[in-house]
């Protein structure tokens, strides 16, 4: 397997650090905000490489962080009045709605900043004790002349840096590109006890230690955003291979842009579409089928109609995908049919998986995987165009195989969710879930009522809140009690 590694500049033969264990950290959301397009590519693209790493039957170990301590959640909280850890958590929730609605699925661990204190103290001092790190006025900062490798990743130079960075002379750094590992507290901020005095951790020393504490050093793909090489991952190198002398990720992997109008989306350009924005229009299968339509290091310029696109092609998975499930129905003929309609379909089939693992296999092609899965499709309505409303146990089994493989590709890509109960692919799993919530919601509804109507004003109450909690409010309408979500 080939994946194109930013440290090296070339796509590199993948050999994991464990026989058949694969490693993986992807940096993840500072937890501020809904999250926006941008930040759902990444998050897609990842579990896309978890999936096909565990369809080839490794064993994966995925970490994802919240950044739950940072300025940018320090400021919001301030101006909505509320306490920082607060905000982080309410929006830790609302990354896993979108998450989950995506169809990404959870990370082995996801750790928080404000959980690993200990562990982020005890790398900083490791540094200072070493030389890497120094402290002023209950600041500590990385020096980044003690660490000759600085630039490795970003394929910068110190001077490079400094010219590009503009930074404000500092007086009390040595360098001007040393970056703060520990930030002495300010009044009101969060901040916890360390030997350099009460503080809090800076933005980078967070994965260092935590990729440390749950993968350990060497492990093998560390991933993010192409804004993320530099400055985040070239100092968490710094930081993890001085503290440690050994390599601190085999493999760096960077998604790149989804782009408006040829611009990054991004919340300070505030050109941003929120997840659930476009969930709104759009099912999610769709959006997630328009993020794989394209390779992960291309940028992808948004607009709805590349969606609507992206949905006219799903729909041709989704036919076929009907057919083959009215196919695998039709009564089973003891006798042989008089002229064979299967036409090397097994052999298409093996062949047509290949193709697919080919194009996961050059840096995760998932733009060319898509369209294997269009052959698939096609292959699939001629089969079963032809059977004329019945089959042989053989053509049973050929069912039966490109079922498999329509799961095996689907399960990859996380495109369709899965009928546990009959292993088939839910299509209209969006409806389907919008049913099961109005249905849900209308129950609820109803027992309010009658314990309203006994009187029971607590049980009332308890159940208004809770839907509250969840962002539904319920109306006292004349034609009875509608409900809505929250703004
Ligand atoms: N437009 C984008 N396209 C692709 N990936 C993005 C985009 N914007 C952010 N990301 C990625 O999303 C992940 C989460 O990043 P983070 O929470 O730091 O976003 P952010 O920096 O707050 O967003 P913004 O850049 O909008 O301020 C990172 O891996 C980042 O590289
Ligand atoms: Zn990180």
């Amino acid at each position: 397997m080939q994946i194109y590694n930013t440290l090296t500049k070339t796509k590199e033969e993948f050999v994991p650090r464990d026989k058949g264990q694969v490693s993986m950290y992807v940096c993840g959301p500072t937890t501020y905000n809904f999250i926006h397009l941008g930040n759902a590519r990444p998050l897609v693209f990842f579990d896309t490489v978890r999936r096909y790493f565990i369809y080839k039957g490794y064993q994966v170990n995925f970490v994802q962080n919240f950044t739950d301590v940072d300025d940018k959640i320090i400021n919001r909280a301030r101006e909505e009045k509320t306490d920082p850890l607060e905000l982080a958590q309410k929006y830790i929730r609302e990354f896993f709605a979108d998450a989950d609605a995506l169809n990404v699925m959870r990370a082995d661990t996801h750790p928080k900043v404000s959980e690993h204190i200990p562990e982020i103290i005890d790398l900083i001092k490791k540094l200072e004790q070493q030389g890497h790190a120094y402290a002023v006025d209950g600041d500590v900062y990385f020096a980044v002349r003690s660490f000759p490798a600085y630039g490795k990743l970003s394929g910068r130079s110190l001077e490079d840096m400094q010219a590009g960075a503009r930074v404000e002379v500092d007086p009390r750094k040595k360098d001007p590109m040393d970056f703060a590992l520990w930030k002495a507290a300010k009044p009101g901020e969060p901040s916890w006890d360390s030997p350099w005095g009460p503080g809090r951790p800076g933005w980078h020393i967070e994965c260092s230690a935590m990729a440390e504490k749950y993968l350990g050093s060497g492990f093998d793909i560390h991933g993010g955003g192409f804004d993320l090489i530099f400055p985040h991952h070239e100092n968490e190198i710094a930081q993890s291979e001085a503290a440690c002398g050994e390599p601190f990720a085999r493999y760096w992997m960077h998604n790149g842009f989804i782009t408006v109008n040829q611009e990054k989306m991004s919340k300070s350009l505030g050109n941003f579409f929120l997840v659930r924005e476009i969930l709104a229009k759009f099912p999610p299968d769709v959006v997630r089928w328009y993020l794989l339509s394209t390779h992960y290091r291309s940028p992808l310029d948004f607009d709805d109609e590349k969606l609507v696109m992206a949905g006219k092609g799903l729909d041709r998975i989704k036919t076929a995908l009907r057919l083959l499930y009215e196919a695998m129905e039709l009564p089973v003929y003891q006798e042989e049919r008089e002229k064979p309609v299967a036409d090397g379909l097994e052999e298409k089939l093996a062949t047509l998986r290949l193709e697919f693992e080919k194009a996961m296999e050059d840096d995760f092609n998932t733009a060319l995987a898509i369209s294997v899965f269009f052959e698939l499709a096609k292959e699939i309505n001629i089969f079963v165009g032809k059977l004329g409303g019945k089959v042989t146990s053989e053509e049973k089994k050929l069912l039966d195989k490109a079922h498999a493989l329509v799961k095996d590709f689907n399960c990859v890509l996380g495109i369709l969710k899965e009928d546990k109960m009959t292993g088939r692919l839910l299509i209209d799993a969006a409806g389907a879930d919008d049913k099961l919530t109005e249905g849900l919601i209308q129950l609820i509804i109803k027992i309010r009522q009658e314990a309203r109507s006994k009187k029971d004003w607590a049980t009332a109450d308890t159940i208004r809140d809770g839907l509250k909690e969840l962002g539904i409010i319920l109306e006292d309408t004349p034609q009875g009690v509608r409900w809505k979500k929250q703004g």
